[in-house]
């Protein structure tokens, strides 16, 4: 991507342990020289909301780490209090009809990215992540989410219907009862419920925490063959992806029908105006 900015700064006193950094205006990915562990970070305030140009930097990010050594990688955010609001709303009220293809297609194209990543990932989970930004922490493999805050699929809180690859994600996590239970309610758990369920894996205390946490799970790895654990994931997993894989233009025309019914752009104006009239 033109707009990416490659830096390579080796034996620099003061920042040794970032020795590889690229970033864009809403993500930026670091890889720490000593430990091999990649971090990106979603940056785009003041709520992570996910519209077309997040998801395509994202997936372009998740992609260029397919092609170097590292040890796995670590999806979180800038922000203090929010890992991603979700899908950015104003992506699906009163859309356009090919910025709306364009935009399924990226989360489509990313959630596939992220779900198959040949390294291990982790989500740290450093605030609310409702709805989109569960389910992109959901698509990696391990997730430790920092206390009190709120995560889980939510659509049906605002009038819409999570897609069937969506609820896969869920149902691959936590049980079908419990995916029953939460879909339908548009549950959102608070940090210590979703460890209950197993939603996520670990609590973290910060960030930072998360982020030290993060880097013990990928130490499992140290003793395991890198091909024999990328098969298995594969195996886990395929079945999920092909789904999605050969149903792709199937679920962008429902996306895009599902947008343009009335009653659906009425449920998403009242639930930008309630969320506006919050404050
Ligand atoms: C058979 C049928 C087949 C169906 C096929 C079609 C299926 C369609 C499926 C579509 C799937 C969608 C999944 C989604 O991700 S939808 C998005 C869901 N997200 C949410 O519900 C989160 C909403 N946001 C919040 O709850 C809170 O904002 C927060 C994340 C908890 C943060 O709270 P905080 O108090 O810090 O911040 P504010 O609420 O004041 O927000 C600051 C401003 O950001 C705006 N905002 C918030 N979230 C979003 C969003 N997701 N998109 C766009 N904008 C967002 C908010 O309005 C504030 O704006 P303002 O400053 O202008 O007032």
């Amino acid at each position: 991507m033109a707009s990416r900015m490659f830096i390579r700064s080796k034996s620099i006193a003061f920042n040794t342990l970032r020795t590889y950094s690229s970033s864009t205006k809403l993500v930026d990915v670091s890889i720490n020289d000593k430990t091999g562990i990649a971090t990106v970070t979603m940056q785009r305030p003041p709520v992570n909301s996910l519209n077309l140009e997040l998801l395509t930097e994202l997936n372009g990010a998740l992609q260029d780490l397919g092609s170097k050594k590292i040890k796995g990688a670590i999806l979180t955010s800038s922000l203090k209090t929010i890992f991603s609001a979700g899908l950015d709303i104003l992506e699906m009220y009163k859309p356009k009809p090919e910025r709306a293809s364009a935009f399924w297609t990226s989360l489509q194209d990313t959630w596939l990215t992220l779900y198959s990543t040949p390294y291990p990932t982790v989500a740290a989970i450093n605030g609310h992540s409702p709805a989109g930004g569960c389910l992109l922490s959901l698509a990696c493999e391990y997730r430790i989410m920092v206390n009190n805050y709120t995560i889980g699929l939510n659509e049906t809180k605002l009038g819409i219907v999570a897609p069937f690859w969506f609820v896969a994600s869920m149902k691959n996590v936590i049980s079908h009862r419990e995916s029953e239970l939460a879909l339908t309610s548009g549950r959102l758990y608070k940090t210590d419920e979703a460890l209950k369920v197993g939603l996520i894996d670990e609590t973290a205390e910060n960030k930072d925490d998360a982020l030290a946490k993060a880097e013990k799970f990928f130490a499992r790895f140290d003793a395991v063959n890198p091909i024999a654990r990328l098969l298995t994931k594969q195996e886990l997993r395929g079945e999920t992806i092909k789904e999605l894989e050969d149903r792709k233009q199937e679920d962008l025309d429902r996306f895009v029908g599902f947008l343009m019914l009335p009653a659906v752009q009425k449920g998403l104006d009242v639930y930008l105006q309630a969320l506006k009239k919050k404050q």
